[in-house]
């Protein structure tokens, strides 16, 4: 008897042998693909070889070292840094992190025009601030870098001091009700900082938004959360693999609250500008204003050896020579808004983009660095004093608001907060992706082309080498004669070089006015020392326990 074949046994036999040449194709495929993954690295890690670092497993490398909560996570990275000298390599799965620590070795990097490439851990923004300053590289970082830097001039910050004040106040009005109890002040900080930079270089009134600055704040840190999670559990990383989570759906809401105000804000700032309103319609309350205080101050920018924020010796494209005096220069969302007029600079996506960077960069590492200054204060009374001490001399009785020149006479408080971003340096790390080998100074080593570069800014502001006593909170390591004999790269809370912090200035400014209007209204108590601090790090540095502190009323407060 002849067996039949039917069509169905023809097409599955055919499907059965297209599969068996697959497979046989498949595994010289992959094993050819392999081979040459191994020798396009063989140069990466014949100079990893060299770099010491801790043992891993095959495949996961030191990935285990990044399992746990995230204050485990600091504390254990932290505790083996001291395993190793300036420089240790990690392996998290193939990828090479090399962490620097050697002032020297940073200074090649940072002060780099070439090494400006952000690691690919940034790529975890894209969905949120695209390709913004922070993230943005060659030509589009240089060109928008070139138009967003003069924003940040001194001459452009002199004139939000009446709505630093002014938002300074209400904070103090707002904080009232928290007088005698223990509570975090980070919450606070938080909302102030989103609502004085919708008033300054956004340029709108804080009543644009319809909730209030906290909800704004509270979306950022959850989407800092789940970004961490991101970074440390490398599984996540793959989008196929992350947009199956819980964590992709809670994005998509908190981008969601978060580009609805950016979008917002946009919408009245160009409606403002069709009306050809410029510069911030906030509105200033008359005891707020300045100008009747201010002396006739020069332009110098460095008080006591720092240029705020980083050593004076060190100079980037903030510190343009103030000889143009007076000249008009206009704020942040004002001069984007005029350049996209022209459609040449910038484009609408690319000011969204902007916006949310200034937004996000602006506010959360200067609410965790005012949250960790009245921490210091609460735990060092004998420190809080001398800080009272100096603000009571340059305001006396007065409830007048602060002018620039007073931001000048704060120099303690200044070295308290440099102390400050010292020890708790609210970005704790920074990293870089290498495109060519780099040698270094601190000894000999080669950081090779494709590895991921982690400038350990906390660690690098713990040296005992450059900081004696480098854990203990010491506001006269900023006295001049310290500062001078220091490495100007051994102090670095904005970064430095051509990619420093673009807000730097406007943070110590806004910061000095910030604190002191707080201080002068309120002495800091804490029921917490140092030693109690539990530190995280998902993405800027924090207290996991939140900033508990609490404020008692030093006498009658300001009027709002
Ligand atoms: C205490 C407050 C602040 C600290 C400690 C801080 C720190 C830093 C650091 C370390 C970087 C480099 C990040 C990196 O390379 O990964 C950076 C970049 C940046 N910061 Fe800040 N920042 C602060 C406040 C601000 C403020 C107030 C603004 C804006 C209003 C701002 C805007 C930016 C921008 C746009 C960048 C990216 C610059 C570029 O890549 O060209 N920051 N900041």
């Amino acid at each position: 008897m002849t067996a039949t074949v039917g069509p169905d046994q023809i097409s599955q036999n055919a499907v059965v042998s297209a599969s068996s040449v697959f497979y046989f194709l498949l595994l010289p495929a992959l094993a050819l693909f392999y081979a040459y993954w191994k020798i396009s690295r063989r140069h990466l890690l014949e100079l990893a070889s060299k770099i010491p670092g801790p043992e891993g497993y095959p495949i996961i490398g030191n990935a285990l070292d990044f399992v746990g909560s995230s204050h485990d996570i600091f504390k254990k990275m932290y505790s083996r840094s001291f395993e190793f000298g300036k420089i240790a390599k990690f392996w998290a799965g193939p990828k090479l992190l090399i962490f620097l620590i050697d002032p020297r070795d940073v200074e090649i990097i940072l002060s780099s025009h070439v090494h400006i490439d952000k690691a690919s851990e940034y790529k975890f923004f894209k969905p949120w601030l695209g390709d913004g300053l922070l993230i943005s590289t060659g030509q589009k970082w240089r060109a928008h870098r070139k138009l967003i830097a003069p924003t940040f001039h001194l001459n452009v910050l002199k004139s939000f001091i009446d709505l630093f004040n002014a938002n300074s106040r209400e904070v103090v009005q707002k904080l009232k009700k928290e007088a005698g109890k223990e509570f975090d002040c980070h919450d606070y900080m938080s909302e102030a900082t989103v609502e004085i930079l919708l008033e300054t270089a956004m340029g709108v009134s804080k009543k644009t938004q319809d909730k209030s600055g906290y909800d704004y704040a509270l979306a950022v840190m959850k989407m800092c959360d789940i970004l961490h999670i991101r970074h440390t559990k490398i599984w996540l990383r793959p989008d196929i693999l992350f947009n199956l989570t819980k964590h992709a759906t809670n994005q998509k809401g908190l981008l969601n609250t978060i580009h609805s105000l950016t979008r917002k804000v946009i919408k009245k700032k160009r409606a403002d500008f069709e009306k050809g309103i410029r510069g911030s319609t906030a509105e200033v309350p008359e005891d707020a204003k300045t100008q009747k205080y201010e002396k006739n101050v020069s332009s110098k920018t460095v008080v006591e050896g720092l240029s705020y924020g980083q050593s004076a010796g060190l100079k980037d494209d903030l510190d343009v020579d103030d000889d143009v005096g007076e000249k008009k220069r206009m704020a942040f969302l004002d001069l984007l808004i005029e350049a996209s007029q022209n459609g040449v600079v910038i484009n609408d996506e690319e000011i969204k983009e902007q916006v949310d960077t200034i937004m996000f960069e602006g506010h959360d590492t200067t609410a965790a660095g005012s949250s960790f200054f009245l921490s210091m204060m609460g735990v060092h009374q004998d420190i809080q004093d001398r800080v009272i001490q100096e603000i009571d001399e340059i305001f006396g009785d007065s409830d007048r608001p602060a002018t620039f020149a007073d931001t000048l006479e704060m120099k303690y408080l200044e070295r308290c907060l440099m102390e400050t971003l010292r020890l708790y340096p609210p970005v704790p790390i920074i990293a870089r992706q290498l495109k060519q080998d780099v040698k270094l100074a601190s000894g000999d080593y080669t950081l090779p082309s494709g590895a991921t570069i982690i400038i350990g800014t906390f660690k690098i502001h713990r040296d005992a080498d450059t900081y004696p006593n480098p854990e203990k909170f010491d506001p006269d390591n900023f006295l001049p004669e310290r500062t001078a004999n220091r490495h100007y790269y051994s102090f670095i809370p904005f970064s430095a070089g051509p990619r420093s912090c673009v807000g730097r200035k406007y943070a110590m400014l806004k910061l000095k006015i910030l604190l002191s209007t707080i201080l002068r209204n309120y002495r800091v108590k804490s029921n917490l020392g140092e030693e109690d601090f539990k530190l995280q790090a998902d993405i800027i540095l924090k207290r996991a326990e939140g900033f508990k502190i609490k404020l008692e009323p030093r006498k009658p407060l300001l009027k709002a």
